[in-house]
């Protein structure tokens, strides 16, 4: 069964406590939160104070994905923020391993995420050294995208490298998910799936939840 990571992205930003108060209701494992700097990504969303706030409002594990360029210099931010995960992007920095370590030492979770056109002999290397690897099933910067089919490969094969190693790397999946792709993506491998049009721009929230929770 997989994990399911609602993305406030697509959320009411007014109205952000009740937002994902609801989620978490309806049976949400994790909070994702999108953070672009207009920089990397086209767009630009919320920064640690946000987070900072919203901390306050759940117990759920806040998965904070960054879309900045060197990520390193906001770790510290995001930590004291409140995230329990931070993934940032691989081709964001020069420094992926050391980014991993030093997202650990901050005593939390480290994801790294790969774009579309990222390879996985890219991260093959630091693969035993993160907790969770963020595929990107669409390209950064917007909610609302259409999947991108050739991720479901790059799912299968990140699983069979993490199966026969041993590894304890979980895999999330982000971007374009809903109820009728959601089998396919779990699949092929996926730990954790993130949704944010799916749910929050659904009528019947709870139920796409469950559903998506039934996989
Ligand atoms: O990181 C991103 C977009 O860059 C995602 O987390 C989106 O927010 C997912 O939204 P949907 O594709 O599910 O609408
Ligand atoms: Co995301």
């Amino acid at each position: 069964m997989a994990k399911i990571a609602p993305s406030i992205l697509s959320a009411d930003f007014s109205n952000l406590e009740q937002e994902i108060k609801k989620v978490e209701d309806f049976g949400a494992d994790f909070i994702h939160i999108d953070v672009m700097d207009g920089n990397f990504v086209p767009n630009i969303t919320l920064g640690p104070c946000v987070i900072e706030s919203i901390r306050k409002v759940t117990n759920l594990p806040f998965d904070v994905h960054l879309m900045v360029e060197n990520p390193e210099r906001y770790l510290k931010d995001f930590a004291e923020a409140g995230a329990d995960i931070i993934s940032f992007h691989q081709e964001a920095t020069h420094h992926v391993h050391r980014t991993i370590q030093d997202i650990k030492k901050l005593g939390i979770k480290a994801g790294v995420a790969i774009n579309p056109a990222t390879p996985v002999s890219l991260i093959e290397d630091i693969l035993e050294e993160v907790d969770l690897i963020l595929v990107m099933s669409v390209n950064p910067g917007f909610g609302g995208q259409s999947f991108i089919k050739s991720a479901l490969k790059k799912i299968s094969t990140l699983k069979q490298i993490i199966l026969k190693n041993n590894y304890k790397t979980l895999i999330e999946v982000d971007g374009g998910i809903n109820e009728d792709n959601a089998e396919k993506i779990v699949k092929a491998g996926a730990d954790i799936l993130v949704a944010g049009s799916a749910i929050y721009k659904s009528c019947d929230p709870k139920g796409v939840i469950k559903k998506l929770k039934l996989i």
